[in-house]
């Protein structure tokens, strides 16, 4: 079995999102101080790094990650390659096979300097929530802030996902995955109430005999 870790490294380089909470991490006590254990603290947004969106974070009445399905974030997953592309449309994936994959996981490769928040991203169309409906594919994974223009203030691909029911996985690191099939496995913390959870990313490398 292989691993790929497709997590970013959370430390307080990492870009958060214009005006939001940094990420940071600092031992509150160390040994030396208690005599006896290290104990860290970590102050941070919910939407750093890799992370998920609860519908919540765009809609008042969507679900919140306490009471997310567990079963959007251990899929079968395929990794689609659309780097060099500005948009993102139905058209341009209507050869793609997906399969029995439940989650699409698109490398746009177009956020490399993770440590610069990017001013413009590649965006999508609409199109691709009924792209995802027909095919039974439950989550959008993108390597890349956001689902929509960083600008955009009615988010509308996050509003489309969410009306159809489709879970949002944001910040992956696919600079190193190949396009292909994998089992994601992208667990949210059981946070009560909240918006949005960082989580551990990795794709499992099927191993077939
Ligand atoms: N919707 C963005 C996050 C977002 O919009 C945001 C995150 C933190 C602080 C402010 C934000 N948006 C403000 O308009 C996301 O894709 O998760
Ligand atoms: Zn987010
Ligand atoms: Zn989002």
């Amino acid at each position: 079995m292989k691993i790929h870790d497709i997590s970013m490294l959370l430390n307080s380089d990492v870009a958060e999102w214009p005006g939001d909470t940094p990420f940071q991490f600092q031992l509150n006590w160390t040994k030396q101080q208690s005599g006896s254990v290290n104990v860290g603290q970590i102050t941070t947004s919910t939407h750093i790094g890799t992370h998920i969106d609860a519908p919540f974070h765009f809609n008042e009445q969507g679900k919140k990650v306490h009471e997310l399905p567990l079963e959007n974030y251990i899929v079968d997953a395929i990794v689609i390659d659309v780097s060099g592309q500005d948009v993102i449309s139905r058209e341009s994936l209507k050869e793609v096979l997906t399969g029995k994959a439940k989650a699409v996981l698109f490398r746009t490769n177009a956020w490399n300097k993770r440590v610069i928040f990017p001013d413009e991203i590649p965006v999508f169309e609409v199109g691709v929530v009924e792209w995802m409906v027909e095919r039974g594919i439950v989550l959008l994974g993108v390597d890349l802030p956001s689902v929509d223009a960083i600008t955009s203030k009615d988010l509308p691909m996050h509003h489309a996902l969410g009306t159809a029911g489709r879970y949002i996985l944001e910040g992956l690191v696919l600079d190193e995955i190949k396009e292909g099939t994998y089992q994601l496995i992208a667990l949210p913390l059981k946070i009560e109430g909240a918006d949005g959870s960082p989580v551990r990313a990795v794709l499992v490398e099927q191993v077939h005999f």
